[in-house]
């Protein structure tokens, strides 16, 4: 895992124990899963509708910054079900060189 993901998980296996006014991680863990679910929704949109603006316009700098907002809520859902982006990161790897067509072949009756 990257060191930068890594120190993240970190922190956020912390604010597991700290007030939810002291912070925003925190206050997502209090108020339970259903909140961080809507935060990754709302998240996916905005990636969404940046990712579609970005196509027209050529502005692609606030299609990194809503992907990084979505990735770090869902880092927080990953934490808070007790997972971690290595999780994540061995099924992408046991994926690897697998292609989708090729899976997706594997999985789908022939007619
Ligand atoms: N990477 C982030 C990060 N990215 C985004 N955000 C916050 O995520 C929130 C995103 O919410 P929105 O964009 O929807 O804005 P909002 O209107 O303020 O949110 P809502 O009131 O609707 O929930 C904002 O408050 C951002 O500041 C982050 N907050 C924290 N981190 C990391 O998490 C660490 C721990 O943060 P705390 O728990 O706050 O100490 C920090 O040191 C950072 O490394």
């Amino acid at each position: 895992m990257s060191e930068l993901l890594q120190a993240l998980a970190e922190t956020l296996e912390q604010r597991k124990s700290a007030a939810p006014e002291s912070s925003y991680v925190a206050s997502l863990y209090a108020k339970g899963l259903n909140k961080i679910l809507e935060k990754v929704g709302e998240e996916a949109t905005e990636v969404i509708l940046a990712a579609k603006d970005a196509e027209t316009s050529g502005a692609k700098d606030a299609v990194t910054q809503e992907m990084a907002d979505l990735w770090f809520h869902c880092m927080i859902c990953l934490a808070h079900l007790n997972l971690s982006p290595d999780d994540v990161l061995k099924v992408l790897a046991e994926r690897q060189g697998l292609s989708g067509l090729v899976e997706k072949a594997s999985r789908t009756p022939s007619n």
